[in-house]
């Protein structure tokens, strides 16, 4: 729980005007880096069992942005972040949030895969004992969970303890996103999680993006604009730290309201 008042939550709150429910409301989001702002006050709402897809070109602050969302910023010196992002009728920024809870129900995948070096089961249960889950049928079960949710299972089912770090680029990636299912998020926050893979492996990261979706709320940083049309719901362009367009994927890849999407998507620049 992220704090006691968690389970005061009105859910109704977060309701878009279309009836979708909303699972993050950010609200004139700043973010400095010193004095640098990376991010111009940005305001837009997330919805709940959907993939967001953040799209625009290198320093644009699309990582920034997403790191904001569990607090990732936190662990820079001199990063600072002003405005509102609601989650469960609490906000994310203030002080009282606890960030340790907090990335457990906001996880995270990073673009290059970061398995520890350890058996493939401890990769997963790792973090579950420090949480003091202690019982190994418990966490047996848990690890047979995580890895069929993250379409891993059936790949590594006779070699639990072998090192995470014989498995394919690809394979890691899915433990690292097995590893995050573990800890029962509601939000997968995915920085750029198969660019550093090869085509299959990105194939596959892509189609269980879209089965996660049905448990849970993705929010995915991507180069790949086919990556983006392919796989998100909304799609959300940022240009200079200023959030251009916000819209549903289709008409941001086919009739985009605004020139400079437009001008991005059709590879005029970036
Ligand atoms: N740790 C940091 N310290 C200082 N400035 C930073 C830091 N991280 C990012 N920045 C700056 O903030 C701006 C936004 O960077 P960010 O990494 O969020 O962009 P991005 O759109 O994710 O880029 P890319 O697609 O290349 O990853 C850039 O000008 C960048 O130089």
């Amino acid at each position: 729980m992220v704090t006691a008042t968690k389970e005061k939550q009105v859910e109704s709150k977060m309701v878009q005007s279309n009836q979708k429910q909303m699972i993050l409301n950010v609200k004139n989001l700043e973010i400095f880096y010193g004095v640098k702002r990376a991010v111009n006050g940005i305001s837009m709402g997330m919805e709940k069992n959907s993939v967001t897809a953040l799209i625009g070109p290198s320093g644009c602050g699309k990582s920034t942005f997403l790191r904001s969302i569990n607090r990732m910023n936190d662990l820079i010196p001199g990063a600072r972040a002003k405005g509102e992002i609601i989650y469960e009728d609490l906000n994310i920024l203030s002080e009282q949030i606890n960030v340790v809870a907090l990335r457990k129900e906001i996880g995270m995948v990073f673009q290059k895969p970061n398995p520890f070096p350890k058996s493939i089961y401890e990769n997963i249960t790792h973090a579950l004992k420090f949480a003091g889950i202690r019982k190994k049928s418990e966490l047996d079960k848990i690890v047979e969970e995580s890895l069929r949710k993250a379409a891993l299972w059936e790949e590594v089912k006779d070699r639990l303890q072998k090192s995470a770090l014989s498995l394919s680029g690809g394979q890691q990636q899915r433990l690292c996103i097995a590893r995050t299912i573990a800890m029962k998020p509601t939000v997968m926050l995915l920085d750029e999680p198969s660019s550093a893979l090869d085509p299959i492996s990105n194939a596959k990261v892509e189609d269980l993006i879209v089965e996660l979706k049905k448990d849970y709320s993705i929010i995915i940083v991507t180069h790949n604009m086919q990556q983006a049309s392919r796989i998100s719901d909304k799609t959300a362009f940022f240009l200079s730290g200023d959030l251009i367009e916000y819209d549903l994927t289709e008409k941001i890849f086919t009739n985009p309201s605004m020139k400079k999407t437009e001008e991005y998507i059709s590879g005029r620049f970036g």
